[in-house]
């Protein structure tokens, strides 16, 4: 009863609107093939729901004790609860944490495919993601589970995208982004100035091709400059070339 829970990066990332306190956006997911944690779940009584190996994350904030309860509340059963007071959940951790990569959003939806699968809910998948968006904004990509996909709405809308993935390599500086804090510096400085005819047809690109035709980090990803003001350290970390994932701080490239 093991799953892999993988690192993503937005190849692109161009916000659209902001509505109802969330904005909008137009982004190239795409899986990252050798960064991922591990979840297992371990029959072992336990008094309370149990999660090992997410350091000093309190399990009331653990993103996998979010998705539990969501799951519990629509089942509405006693099965998962029975489960889960015979089983702990065991995650090995690798992917950097307020990194971009999205580890919390990626664990959380292991986790609810795991749990739908061991548990045979028999939820169907479209359900299990929107359940996911509970949790967070990146839920639905992992859930899923496609190796390249373009993301739309909050991040519910998910259309896979036929491509190989890039092997990639990660930079991620020793700088933790708080994604809320990004984006709420990009409505106060650059909601404003989004033009949206400036990426049109992006979405229809294969990663690479993009990639190489747009080159400039700033213009693929609108999250970076904002980033950048709130975390104005992250300049000097910033490798020459390289492309910046999501709300940061992680850096990205094709492997050479
Ligand atoms: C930026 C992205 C890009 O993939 O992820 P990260 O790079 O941080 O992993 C996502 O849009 C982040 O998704 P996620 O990390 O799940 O965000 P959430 O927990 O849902 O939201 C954290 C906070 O960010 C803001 N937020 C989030 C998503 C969104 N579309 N608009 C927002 O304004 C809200 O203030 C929200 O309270
Ligand atoms: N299972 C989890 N793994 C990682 N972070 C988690 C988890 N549950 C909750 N969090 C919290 O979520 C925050 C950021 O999540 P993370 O997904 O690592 O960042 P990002 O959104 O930049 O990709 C962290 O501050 C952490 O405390």
């Amino acid at each position: 009863m093991r799953i892999t829970a993988h690192a993503k990066v937005n190849i692109f990332l161009k916000i659209t609107g902001h509505k109802e306190g969330y904005h909008t956006l137009l982004s190239r997911f795409m899986r990252v093939d050798d960064l991922y944690d591990t979840l297992t779940l371990i029959p072992e009584k336990c008094e309370t729901f149990t999660i090992e190996g997410c350091g000093d994350i309190p399990t009331d904030s653990n993103t996998i004790y979010k998705a539990f309860q969501i799951l519990q509340e629509y089942t509405g059963s006693k099965k998962l609860k029975h489960f889960f007071e015979n089983h702990k959940v065991v995650v090995e951790k690798h992917i950097p944490s307020q990194a971009g990569l999205g580890g919390g959003s990626s664990d959380a939806a292991a986790f609810i495919r795991l749990v739908n699968e061991v548990c045979s809910l028999d939820i169907p998948v479209e359900t299990l993601a929107e359940l996911g968006s509970r949790v967070g904004a990146d839920l639905p990509f992992f859930i899923y589970n496609y190796p390249s996909a373009n993301v739309s709405g909050f991040g519910e809308l998910v259309e896979a995208f036929e491509e190989e993935t890039l092997p990639l390599e990660l930079f991620t500086p020793d700088i933790g982004c708080d994604t809320a804090l990004v984006y709420k510096t990009f409505k106060q400085h650059l909601l404003n100035d989004i033009t949206l005819c400036s990426f049109t047809g992006w979405e229809k690109y294969r990663s690479k091709d993009l990639l190489e035709l747009i080159a400039d980090p700033v213009m693929l990803n609108d999250l970076y400059a904002a980033a950048l003001i709130a975390y104005p350290e992250l300049k000097k970390r910033a490798p020459e070339s390289w492309f910046f994932s999501g709300s940061g701080s992680t850096f990205f490239r094709i492997k050479t």
